[in-house]
Parts: C-alpha cells; sequence; structure tokens
C-alpha cells in the first residue's frame, strides 16, 4: 500500500520533508499540500504533483490524505493534531506538539478518549544511530545504574530572531526529549546557570547556558546550550554509571593528514548531523502507518512532557530559581497508571 500524505506548512522543513517521503522513503506520495502562503504551497507541490489545498481542515478532509504531516509554525500545530485525530487520521506532528501544555494536554485528552495512537511527534534523535546504540547499552546495564549525564548542544550562530527562552523551547528541547527516552525516567526539576556571555552574539541573547535537571529516580543531568559557539554543529551526550559510561560518538569522518596536522572534520549544521535519523524516523512512521499499527516513536505523552520541562526551564532562566516540573498523571495508552 502506497501511504498518501498530505502537508501541513511548506516552509523549510516542509520542503525538506516532502522530498524526503518522495525520494527517498519507499511507500509513501505526496498528495496534497496547504500553507498559508498559496504560493509556497504550489512552488513545494508542483514538483511531486501534489494538489494545492486551501487550508488544514480541507487536507485533512480530502479523500486522497491517509495521513497527515504538519510542519507549520509551532502556535499552529494543536489545531492541526486536533482535526486530524479526530479524523482519525494518523498524524506526524513536527516538534513542539503544542506551544502550550494546555493544548498538549487536550491532545492527550483526545487520543485517550479515542483509546489509541494516532500522535507520532517529531522528535528524530530517537532515530540516530548513535543514540540508539547508546539506549542499548544502558538498557544491557553494562554501566550499571545512571548516575550523571554530561551533555553539550552547539550551534555555530543563530540569527537575530533568537530569543534566550529559544535555548529551551527550540534547542534543549531535543535533549529533553532524548533523555527521558535513554533513560526511561521523568525530568522533575530543572535549574538554568548563565556563565559569562560570549562577545560573538546578538546583545538580547543569554549564551551560553547550562541548564541543570533531576529526574525521578535523581540522575543529574547538566547541558551547555551554546548557540554561537561558531566552530561547528557539536552534539555531545555521555552518560556515567555506577559500573561504566557510554558516550555518543561523533559523526563518521575520514581522518585527514595534511600540513603537519591530523584532522577529522567538525559538521556545521543540523541537518547534516541528523540527515539520517530524520530517514529512518520517516521510513518507520510510514511503515508504521501502511501496516495499520499505532506509531511506535514518541508520542503526544512525550510532547506534552517535553513542552511542560521546556516551558519550566523558560521560567527557571526568567527566575533564576529551580522549578519543579507539573506533570499530570501519565495515562495507560502512554503506559502509565492513570
Ligand atoms: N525536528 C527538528 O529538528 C526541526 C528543525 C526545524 C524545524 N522544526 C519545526 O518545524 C516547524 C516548521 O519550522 P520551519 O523551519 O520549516 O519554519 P518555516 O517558517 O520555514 O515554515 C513554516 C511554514 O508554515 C506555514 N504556516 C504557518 N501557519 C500555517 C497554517 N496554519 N497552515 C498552513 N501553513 C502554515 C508558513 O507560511 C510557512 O511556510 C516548527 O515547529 C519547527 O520547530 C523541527
Ligand atoms: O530548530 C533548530 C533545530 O531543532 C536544531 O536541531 C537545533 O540544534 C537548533 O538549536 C534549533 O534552533
Amino acid at each position: 500500500m502506497t501511504v498518501r500524505v498530505g502537508v501541513i506548512g511548506a516552509g523549510w522543513i516542509g520542503k525538506e520533508h516532502i522530498r524526503r517521503l518522495t525520494d527517498t522513503v519507499t511507500g509513501a506520495r505526496v498528495t496534497a499540500v496547504t500553507d498559508i502562503d498559496a504560493a509556497r504551497a504550489a512552488e513545494a507541490a508542483a514538483p511531486v504533483g501534489a494538489r494545492v489545498l486551501p487550508d488544514g481542515a480541507a487536507l485533512i478532509a480530502a479523500d486522497d490524505v491517509d495521513a497527515v504531516l504538519v510542519t507549520s509554525w509551532g502556535p499552529t500545530h494543536a489545531e492541526h493534531v486536533l482535526n486530524a485525530t479526530a479524523a482519525g487520521k494518523p498524524v506526524f506532528c513536527e516538534k513542539p506538539l503544542a506551544t502550550t501544555a494546555e493544548d498538549c494536554l487536550r491532545i492527550v485528552e483526545a487520543e485517550t478518549a479515542l483509546g489509541r495512537r494516532l500522535v507520532q511527534v517529531g522528535f528524530m534523535r530517537r532515530y540516530d544511530t548513535g543514540y540508539r546504540k547508546m539506549k542499548q547499552v544502558i538498557d544491557s546495564g553494562r554501566i550499571g545504574e545512571p548516575l550523571i549525564v554530561h551533555c553539550a548542544h552547539r550551534n555555530p550562530t543563530v540569527p537575530e530572531s533568537y530569543t534566550s527562552s529559544m535555548a529551551a523551547l527550540d534547542t534543549a528541547v531535543h535533549e529533553v526529549d532524548v533523555l527521558r527516552w535513554l533513560l526511561d525516567d521523568e525530568i522533575v526539576s530543572t535549574q538554568v546557570v548563565t556563565p559569562r556571555a560570549t562577545s560573538k552574539r546578538f546583545a538580547h541573547l543569554k549564551d551560553p547556558q547550562i541548564m541543570l535537571f533531576e529526574t525521578a529516580r535523581g540522575v543529574r543531568i547538566d547541558l551547555e546550550v551554546f548557540v554561537n559557539c561558531q566552530y561547528g554543529y557539536d552534539i555531545q551526550c555521555e552518560a556515567v554509571g555506577e559500573e561504566g559510561l557510554v558516550r555518543l560518538p561523533d559523526p563518521a569522518s575520514v581522518g585527514l593528514r595534511s600540513a603537519g596536522q591530523h584532522s577529522t572534520e567538525v559538521l556545521t549544521d543540523w541537518v547534516a548531523r541528523f540527515a539520517d535519523a530524520f530517514d529512518t524516523e520517516f521510513r518507520e512512521w510510514i511503515a508504521g502507518v501502511a501496516a495499520g499499527s499505532e506509531p511506535t516513536g514518541p508520542s503526544a505523552w512525550d510532547g506534552y512532557a517535553a513542552t511542560v520541562i521546556t516551558s519550566a526551564t523558560v521560567e527557571a532562566l526568567e527566575s533564576g530559581r529551580v522549578v519543579a516540573t507539573d506533570l499530570k498523571p501519565r495515562p495507560a495508552l502512554y503506559g502509565g497508571a492513570a
């Protein structure tokens, strides 16, 4: 079966995913595209022979759309995800699931009422080979009980529109999701420390920031978010356990010996760093939709947790205090007792 996908939001990542679903993932075809900028929708739809529909509601209702991909701006996600859920169609929503905890909860409640999962959230790091190997090691018990995790998330530069709160909402959100998954544990408190700021930033920005998270089992996580590090796109993660440690590998790169130096490349953007992870993420999502099974990737509950934790981290940055995360009881649909 070919899964016919409708795409809401034909901006940067929408176009990237349309290309991926067309050229890289087998068993999928993009049949419809919508964007509030109709010209942009037409530009994205034409090369893949998709039709342009006037808005998200029309796209979700369309007979030739089996599954929905939401790649519009964050504040619009909830409306489209709720509409797709009400129509009983599988929906893949780029992060964030929604920008407020209340909207995330509405989605969780809609799915819970339905009694089955339709929603997957686009946290692609769970599909990265290195993170998957780290999880296998942690789950195997070879490092013993995890105690501490050291992380760094560095971007070379960010535009002037990037604000201090985006360090949590837009950037650290990836670690928040992948660490909850890696450790199979919940983040219960968050704190932000701001070292001396880099001179290579726009004046309004607090950069770098050090985020400190604590999990329900008492694991401590330190995360350096440094979005003007200049030298490259660099993601580091090291989990220290009672009997050993496991470290995220750097992307494979040739060793170059030249002019008296031995060097390896440092990537400069997240597109190249996580290209394979995005491909795997969509292969697995499409295979699941084709098989009629519930998605196995990040759930609406994970999207809710990420929004609560990153919002609490913004509060921690602004107040200078340790902020407890306030998650509702996890419903049984997502493996909880409630
Ligand atoms: N997983 C990742 O690493 C990753 C990376 C980049 C972006 N994203 C997420 O993807 C989403 C889009 O980001 P982007 O960089 O492509 O932004 P973008 O601004 O390039 O594109 C968004 C598009 O959505 C359209 N749009 C907005 N509201 C709409 C609506 N209600 N209906 C239809 N179209 C609408 C806009 O006109 C625009 O074309 C964001 O939520 C962002 O956080 C995720
Ligand atoms: O939207 C991007 C993207 O999510 C990247 O993975 C992250 O490194 C950036 O900091 C963020 O701005």
